[in-house]
């Protein structure tokens, strides 16, 4: 069984089994993505030069929707999304949110602006500023379902999944997967974001309880590498690096794919979220972030929330399909995972570089997911 009950919170035997995460799709398989969608204001050289639906609940939704296993007859994915806007919200049309409509309340939605720099970005060096010019309310543990899901993702971009929100998430949730930016976000007077320390927060007790933790290679020093892979798995991202999963006696580096990067923003919400479809395939989690890195590559591809080529994903289902099979896991934190890649990553990344091929391809015959949308160069 992938994902266990926590002890503390066991169920009976037949929900257990109602709840038996199934390797291949089916209502076992419902998740629970808790974070806001918002507006991204793009700005290079102090001129605006591109308005979009942003969030990382939006970029999570889209993968998940592309990625996960499920069955012939569901038109969407089995997941839910927490998300809270205002009356302002502007991209309700969206397929995001259109498909899982967020709350609405009276402040406006939350907005970020961000400042990409003129000089050419690195792996690792932040390749823009982000600055919160209006924040939504927070997301509270009432706003919730009151129900139990197979996971969750806590994908919160401007501090709006409380502490609270987050241990809620845990009690509801067979295993919970957070993105750090969630957690270690601090907003100076001027709204510009910085980071602190995560020993340093409420959330740093929750960890022991998390499955996985996410943390870009600029988040990562106040995440604490050292200290959070003893209590859950830590995965880094390193932009057109890849990433490395880092736990308590092992660790795995993971190849990226190759990509031509037109708007870095959303790259690590839809890791996590192809990482999170990756498990979801029953993919051990070195192989899963196989997945997350192939759905980085295609989010840097394209401007705002990617648009996948239907032949793309039938070959990334195919794939799928096809190598993967149920295996038994060692246990992490309650919850039973294998981390180790399989004997199949290679030719499974081997496999993936086809359909990003094709992903390649899809952008040079359409223009307008290309190049000329490009927010990186000048
Ligand atoms: N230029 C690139 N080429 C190929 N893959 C990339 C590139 N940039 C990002 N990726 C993929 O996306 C993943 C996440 O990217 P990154 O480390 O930049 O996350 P992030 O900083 O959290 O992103 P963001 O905050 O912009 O959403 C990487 O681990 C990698 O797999
Ligand atoms: O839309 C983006 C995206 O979700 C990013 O991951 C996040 O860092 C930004 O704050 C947000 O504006």
């Amino acid at each position: 069984m992938p994902f266990a009950a926590e002890p503390d919170d066991a169920l009976e035997e037949g929900e257990n089994q109602q709840l038996l995460l199934a390797t291949k799709g089916g209502p076992a398989l419902e998740g629970l993505v808790v974070g806001s969608y918002c507006h991204d204001v793009l700005i290079r050289g102090g001129r605006v030069v591109g308005e979009t639906l942003g969030g990382a609940a939006a970029f999570v939704s889209n993968v998940l929707d592309a990625a996960s296993p499920r069955e012939e007859e569901q038109e969407v994915a089995p997941f839910v999304v927490v998300s809270k806007v205002g009356h302002d919200f502007a991209y309700a049309s969206a397929p995001a949110p259109a498909r899982r409509p967020p709350l609405r309340c009276a402040s406006p939605t939350t907005s970020f602006h961000a400042q990409f720099s003129e000089a050419a970005a690195s792996a690792h060096a932040p390749d823009r500023e982000l600055r919160r010019v209006r924040p939504c309310d927070p997301i509270y543990p009432a706003d919730l379902p009151d129900r139990r899901f197979a996971y969750g993702l806590a994908v919160g971009v401007a501090g709006e999944v409380l502490p609270e929100t987050l241990e809620r998430m845990i009690r509801l949730c067979r295993a919970v997967l957070v993105d750090a930016q969630a957690l270690i976000r601090a907003f100076d007077g001027d709204g510009a974001v910085c980071h602190v320390s995560l020993e340093d927060t409420p959330y740093a007790r929750l960890l022991p309880r998390v499955a996985f933790l996410k943390a870009s290679s600029e988040e990562a020093p106040y995440v604490g590498v050292e200290t959070a892979r003893r209590r859950c798995c830590v995965i880094v991202t390193e932009g057109r690096d890849g990433c490395r999963l880092c736990w308590d006696g092992g660790e795995a580096r993971v190849a990226p794919f190759p990509a031509v990067q037109v708007d870095p923003t959303g790259a690590g919400d839809s890791f996590l979220a192809g990482f999170a479809a990756g498990l979801l395939w029953g993919l051990s989690a070195t192989d899963a972030a196989l997945l997350g890195n192939f759905f980085g590559a295609a989010a840097v591809s394209q401007v705002g929330v990617p648009t996948f080529h239907p032949k793309m994903l039938q070959a990334v289902k195919e794939i799928l399909e096809d190598k993967t099979t149920k295996r038994t896991s060692p246990c992490i934190n309650g919850t039973t995972f294998t981390l180790e890649r399989s004997n199949m990553h290679d030719e499974l990344h081997t496999a993936l570089q086809e359909a990003s091929r094709l992903m390649s391809e899809q952008q040079q015959a359409d223009p307008a997911n290309g190049n000329d949308g490009d927010i990186c160069s000048t």
